[in-house]
């Protein structure tokens, strides 16, 4: 019997066209200045150090922000990058250039399911801030309060089955009492192989998805935990 879901956000509870469309674009817009004003202040110190270690290389300001921005049209998953755009998106979200795009069916499942007693977490790219940031500001208002906690790359990426077995064991739950929603084959694939049960979202947006053995959902209305 299922008692947490754990679920994904780019393709899963949110639009692909939303993440890469309206996000991506706009932490490249706003990088470079953010950098000039910001750049001295410890947080951001610290994730700019830590995206010049991952480039390997002592770059100077101006030849890491160019390092940041291919990241970001790569659509590489690097912490110290999903750091830098979880900060950038909050100004964007308090001023209200965007609300965080879930489909309809999101919050409505997901209050059924927290009635019932499931407990909900999420499981992204995005760094804890910027899921948190999403969630909180929905056209159907803020949702942070149906999650009981978020991972990001922190607990390992998403195509790892030890970042699955991490997450398993933060809920202190049985791997099979735990189910993984997602629109990626090989991160359901990992979470499976560590034995959580699974479901393959098809939104019909993107590149069709084969989801091997994976039961699919067209929306989180076919979802049966
Ligand atoms: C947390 S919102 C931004 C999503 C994001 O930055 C991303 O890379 C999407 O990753 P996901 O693991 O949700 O597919
Ligand atoms: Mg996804």
């Amino acid at each position: 019997m299922v008692q947490a879901i754990v679920t994904d956000i780019e393709g899963t509870t949110s639009s692909l066209s939303f993440v890469k469309e309206v996000l991506f674009p706009y932490s490249a817009r706003q990088l470079p200045g953010f950098v000039r004003v910001h750049g001295q202040q410890p947080e951001v110190r610290r994730l700019l150090d830590e995206a010049r270690q991952v480039a390997g290389g002592a770059l100077d300001d101006e030849q890491l922000v160019a390092t940041l921005l291919r990241w970001i049209e790569e659509d590489r998953k690097l912490g110290p990058l999903k750091g830098l755009q979880g900060l950038l998106w909050e100004a964007g979200y308090r001023q209200g250039d965007f609300q965080g795009h879930v489909y309809e069916d999101v919050p409505r499942r997901l209050r059924e399911w927290r009635e019932r007693g499931l407990r909900l977490y999420v499981y992204s790219s995005g760094s804890v801030y910027a899921q948190k940031l999403l969630f909180g500001h929905t056209r159907f208002g803020d949702l942070t309060p149906l999650f009981s906690g978020y991972f990001d790359t922190g607990v390992g990426g998403k195509r790892e089955t030890a970042s699955y077995a991490a997450i398993v064991r933060e809920l202190g739950l049985p791997a099979a009492q735990v189910l993984f929603l997602s629109d990626v084959r090989e991160e359901l694939d990992a979470a499976a192989a560590v034995g959580l049960r699974t479901g393959c979202l098809t939104r019909g947006e993107g590149p069709t998805v084969d989801p091997g053995p994976h039961p699919v959902a067209q929306s989180f209305d076919d979802v049966q935990p």
